[in-house]
């Protein structure tokens, strides 16, 4: 049928509708709406799919039954138009992203769908990482620094490719929801090029060309496919990619009797459910940010320029549309936080609108009190799958009602930090279009115009996918010329609310001079208690954690301790480690170097960071006060400079009723199994593992500690210990992959010599760990 032929089926005279539908986790809805206006003209009607767990992160749906469902949801909905003379003109239809389908060459399912949420490809994700670094097509993840999502088409694919060889030979075809359903409905495969750009790594402006024999897959990222020893994916997938709201095809005579609708009804391309409902918001014009509010808020900020970097997803070009680009933040609790709160604080009776009510009444800070929202880890700005919530100041004067506001308020700082992160990677905001739970909350939306100073606008319709399809379609076949006249018509706007002049000020003073703070005070101590905790993290579907990076002020100038130091605190390492050499331990005039009174002055310009002193002296007890007064965390002994066992553990129980942590230093030489005892005594809260000779910075890495990291991972986990392991020396860019589960990195050389700055030492080293870990 041709473009003209499916326009046709709007009428000139009559009242035209569109449907929208939208295929959401639980169900797939649909609604009928006026194509001209984007009134609701009918009932939005649900059908429920079920979703199978076969196992543990595993999640599975039937694609037959998205057909079923959506043909008894859409029947549904044009059932329930009152209106008999209403001219049904075209069909669009959104669903979940990246729930990944495999087809044989008649088009047959030949598994399940992997879902979205599916995080089975958690291993492929590190493979990606690993073996196509520097590829351009990564830079949508966060720069090129990942994580890559177990979500994506990508990763998803290549699990596939290795564990079900049989399924990967017989697919003609791997697509995924949106595009299976679109077959379904006109006969013809075609991706939307918002998930090809915003999950697949596609060009989302190049996707949509035609193939030519100089170019068989434009936009499509075959190198990557390449490195990954996939080259076929990109023939398997979809070859004709169309933008969202461009012409697919007709209902097909199966289809049509299905759907109890006319053959060749025009059907429309849709795309990802999330971002069909910036559409459906009228968010898409540069400088709008979507902020999608539920048990987590995802942030897409309209961009005219494509610029990525680290903490940032995206931005992804010619996405949601063609000539736009959108890039994306994250708070993983901020909805459920409030849920939570209010069963904690015993308020289950208590409605909503009560507890705001008496939170109201609380000033802006709740009169000393703050919370950090980051209950399930922290997405953006700063990935880090093992920040935890936390409320401090707490008095006792304060009420459930502060506690109530504070934790409202750390939502909207959390807010603010994500657009923050968003503007200084160049995609300016400056209004936030909101939809979802937060908006029924008169409080909390003004809360986050306040904190975050920007107005924020929130629209009548609430099923803004249901909504962004129904513009998609009624763009599609022609009512209106452009996305942006359907989106001016369709989209009204019920209010606009702009930061208060009196409170916007004092929240930035409170974030600037408190919340912003907290979290990164906050970090160490949540880390030290999610690794207690076995490392787990609810958001993230394989949590190991990228480890510390600790520089080694061995390898500074010493004529500038204190410049070396800051250089340290301004890279953010959390920890800094020091040696403490007396040049008897370690038989050499030159292995001498500082005491407690070098420790103080360290300490007293760094406040905040761990010290880790490495104490390779003659009769380490002698040290123990002095070092404890001089302000040491952590006091790590070398065992090879002990007389015997009984020492070992004298020195140990010395340490930890000083009040530090105890740790052991042990030569490349030494075997982990000497230690079998010691550890069983749990004083040892760190097992720092040398890979050079102790006493002078700069050696070659011996590869003689990867057996022994090996083996005291496994230890601890068999014994369930929970001491920290570190390994000290040699490590740089290339040997780091190799000790990246190691908790804590110590690096001299690398970091303090680097060519560019010490900060981008700790930053190179943290990523290349992090990208062979899996670590989302
Ligand atoms: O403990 C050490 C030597 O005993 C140093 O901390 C270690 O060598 C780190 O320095 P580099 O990164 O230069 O190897």
């Amino acid at each position: 049928s041709s473009s003209a032929q499916l326009k046709s089926f709007v009428s000139k005279t009559g009242s035209n509708v569109v449907i929208g539908v939208d295929g959401g986790t639980e169900s797939i809805r649909a609604c009928c709406f006026d194509a001209e206006t984007g009134a609701v003209v009918g009932k939005s009607c649900a059908s429920a799919y079920k979703t199978y767990h076969p196992q543990p992160g595993w999640a599975e749906q039937m694609p037959q039954d998205w057909w079923e469902n959506l043909g008894e949801a859409v029947r549904g909905a044009v059932a329930s138009i009152s209106d008999s003379d209403s001219n049904i003109c075209g069909i669009c239809i959104d669903t979940t992203c990246c729930s990944v389908v495999a087809l044989d060459a008649n088009k047959e399912p030949l598994r399940p769908s992997l879902l979205w949420m599916d995080a089975r490809s958690a291993a492929q994700t590190v493979e990606v990482m690993e073996k196509c670094k520097g590829d351009p097509a990564l830079e949508v993840n966060s720069g090129g620094n990942g994580p890559l999502s177990a979500e994506w088409m990508t990763p998803k694919s290549l699990w596939i490719r290795q564990n079900e060889p049989e399924i990967w030979d017989k697919a003609d075809t791997i697509c995924e929801y949106q595009d299976y359903i679109n077959y379904k409905m006109t006969g013809k495969m075609v991706a939307s090029s918002c998930n090809a750009a915003a999950r697949w790594h596609w060009d989302g402006e190049e996707c949509i060309n035609e193939s030519t024999e100089d170019d068989p897959f434009p936009g499509r990222p075959t190198s990557l496919y390449e490195k990954l020893g996939i080259p076929e994916l990109a023939s398997k997938l979809p070859t004709i990619c169309l933008p969202m709201g461009s012409l697919i095809g007709g209902l097909t005579e199966d289809a049509a009797e299905h759907l109890n609708l006319p053959v060749g009804l025009p059907v429309c391309q849709g795309g990802p459910d999330a971002f069909v409902g910036m559409i459906g918001l009228g968010c898409i014009y540069p400088g709008q940010l979507c902020l999608i509010t539920g048990s987590s808020h995802l942030h897409c900020v309209v961009s005219s320029l494509p610029h990525r970097s680290a903490g940032i997803w995206g931005a992804y070009r010619g996405a949601p549309l063609p000539g736009i680009n959108f890039a994306e933040g994250g708070q993983s609790s901020t909805g459920s936080i409030m849920f939570w709160a209010r069963k904690v604080l015993g308020a289950e009776e208590v409605d909503y609108a009560t507890l705001d009510s008496e939170a109201e009444k609380i000033p802006p800070g709740c009169e000393g009190l703050v919370a950090l929202e980051t209950f399930q880890g922290s997405r953006t700005p700063e990935t880090d799958a093992l920040a935890r919530g936390a409320l401090l100041g707490l008095s006792l004067s304060h009420t459930r009602a502060h506690i109530w506001r504070a934790f409202m308020e750390a939502v909207c700082y959390g807010t603010r930090g994500c657009v923050e992160g968003l503007e200084k990677a160049g995609h300016a905001c400056e209004e936030i279009i909101i939809a979802g739970g937060a908006t029924r909350s008169k409080l909390w939306l003004q809360m986050h115009a306040d904190v975050t100073g920007k107005p924020v606008v929130v629209c009548e319709n609430s099923e803004a996918p249901l909504l962004g399809s129904a513009i998609l379609a009624s763009y599609g076949v022609g009512v209106h010329g452009c996305i942006s006249d359907a989106v001016k018509a369709m989209v009204r706007t019920k209010m606009r609310v702009e930061p208060s002049s009196e409170l916007s000020p004092e929240y930035t003073n409170l974030y600037n001079s408190i919340y912003s703070k907290v979290g990164q005070c906050v970090k160490p101590i949540s880390h030290a208690i999610a690794r207690l905790r076995g490392g787990d993290s609810s958001y993230a579907s394989v949590s190991e954690i990228a480890p510390i990076i600790s520089p080694s002020l061995l390898a500074c100038d010493f004529a500038n301790m204190k410049a070396e130091v800051l250089r340290c605190v301004k890279a953010g390492a959390p920890r800094l480690h020091v040696d403490i050499f007396d040049s008897v331990a370690l038989d050499s005039p030159w292995a001498f170097t500082f005491g407690p009174q070098m420790v103080k002055a360290i300490r007293d310009c760094s406040p905040d960071a761990i010290l880790d002193l490495h104490m390779c002296v003659y009769k380490p007890a002698r040290f123990v006060d002095a070092m404890k007064e001089a302000g040491a965390d952590r006091f790590i002994f070398q065992f090879e400079a002990m007389a015997d066992e009984a020492e070992v553990l004298e020195l140990a129980k010395r340490i930890t009723d000083a009040g530090m942590k105890c740790g052991i230093s042990i030569n490349p030489a030494t075997s982990v199994s000497t230690l079998d005892s010691i550890l069983a005594s749990g004083l040892i809260s760190v097992v720092n593992l040398l890979a050079v000779e102790p006493g002078f910075g700069g050696q070659k890495f011996n590869t003689v500690i990867l057996v022994k990291l090996e083996h005291l991972v496994q230890l601890r986990q068999e014994k369930g210990y929970s001491f920290e392991i570190g390994v000290d020396g040699g490590v740089n860019e290339k040997t780091v992959p190799q000790v990246a589960k190691a908790d804590v990195l110590v690096a001299g050389t690398y970091v303090f010599r680097h060519p560019v700055s010490l900060s981008q030492g700790v930053m190179d080293l943290s990523t290349a760990a992090k990208s062979s870990t899996a670590y989302f």
